[in-house]
């Protein structure tokens, strides 16, 4: 089944249209996780735990996840360890997999990223990947190939979530902005590639706060997938996301990394559940982003 019809079919036996950020951070793990030596090893071992907790405690919940590379490299090659670990145990747990990696290269290269990350069969096992469009059309070919042969998916960088992503993504050239020219590759990319839900395996990255353009990269792309990071801790609400989807409340997933994996600290579970109880604080935190996000 491809990658689009895989996530539809995720977001419509959950019920949820959330995607939960494994952005694993050692000042903010719970701790009764935090590891006795301060190597990079045990961090790393105590980085595959709380993730895999969370996996339990989110599978059957939400209709994917989405780990952060960043922070599994931040530790060295045992944190690669680590998150190949996590992105395994998701696959286990039947909860599909978007590696946040932000990936690309020239093309040649971008087929190695390719080849490394996507699909069940490939090294990472990763069923979708975060990539960047900025080295053009000719290095996110190899992975749209990629994605046709193991029914992957990638989400391509259009309107980023922070405040500074304007700089170059709000540029005008030639009568429209360069995230315009962006959705208009990933619209193309997608001819020829829809799944029985009406989406394709390309999809796009639009964040939660800037919901003008959600909407207008809605009807830009009306075949992909909007992955919309920027919920919770960014300041993105309910409202600011609804215009990513369709009619159906398909054609977007809503991710959310530090307000859940973190509940623990904040301060409506802080005191209920806290520290000790902090997978309970996780499901509250899971639930409560459901309830929003179910207009
Ligand atoms: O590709 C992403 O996921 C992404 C794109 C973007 O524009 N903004 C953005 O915040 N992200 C990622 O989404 C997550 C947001 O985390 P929280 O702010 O803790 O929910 C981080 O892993 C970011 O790297």
């Amino acid at each position: 089944m491809n990658f689009a019809d895989q996530l539809a079919a995720a977001t419509q036996s959950t019920g949820s249209v959330a995607c939960v950020g494994l952005d694993p951070r050692k000042a903010s793990l719970p701790k009764k996780i935090i590891p006795v030596s301060d190597s990079p090893d045990a961090w790393a071992a105590a980085y595959t735990l709380f993730c895999r907790e969370i996996i339990d405690v989110v599978a059957g919940k939400v209709a994917c996840v989405k780990p952060q590379s960043a922070f599994f490299e931040q530790l060295g090659p045992a944190g690669c360890v680590s998150l190949g670990e996590v992105i395994s145990y998701a696959r286990l747990k039947n909860v599909l997999v978007i590696v946040d990696g932000k990936r690309n290269d020239i093309g040649s290269t971008a087929t190695a990223y390719a080849d490394a990350y996507l699909g069940q069969q490939s090294p990472w096992g990763g069923d979708s990947l975060t990539v960047s469009p900025y080295l053009g059309r000719d290095s996110l070919e190899p992975f749209v190939e990629v994605c046709d042969q193991r029914d992957a998916g990638i989400f391509v960088l259009v309107k980023t979530s922070n405040p500074g992503g304007g700089l170059f993504q709000d540029r005008t050239t030639d009568g429209q902005t360069v995230y315009q020219s962006v959705a208009e590759l990933v619209r193309e990319m997608n001819e020829g590639r829809v799944g029985k839900c009406g989406y394709g395996p390309v999809g796009a990255v639009v964040g939660a706060t800037y919901p003008q353009q959600l909407a207008e990269m809605r009807a830009a792309m009306p075949t992909s997938w909007i992955l919309i990071p920027g919920f919770g801790a960014q300041g993105g609400g309910a409202d600011d996301v609804k215009a990513g989807f369709d009619d159906q409340r398909l054609g977007a997933v809503v991710n959310s990394s530090r307000h859940i994996i973190f509940a623990h600290r904040r301060a409506e579970y802080a005191d209920s559940m806290g520290e000790d109880r902090w997978q309970d604080a996780v499901e509250a935190a899971t639930i409560e982003m459901n309830q929003q996000l179910s207009w």
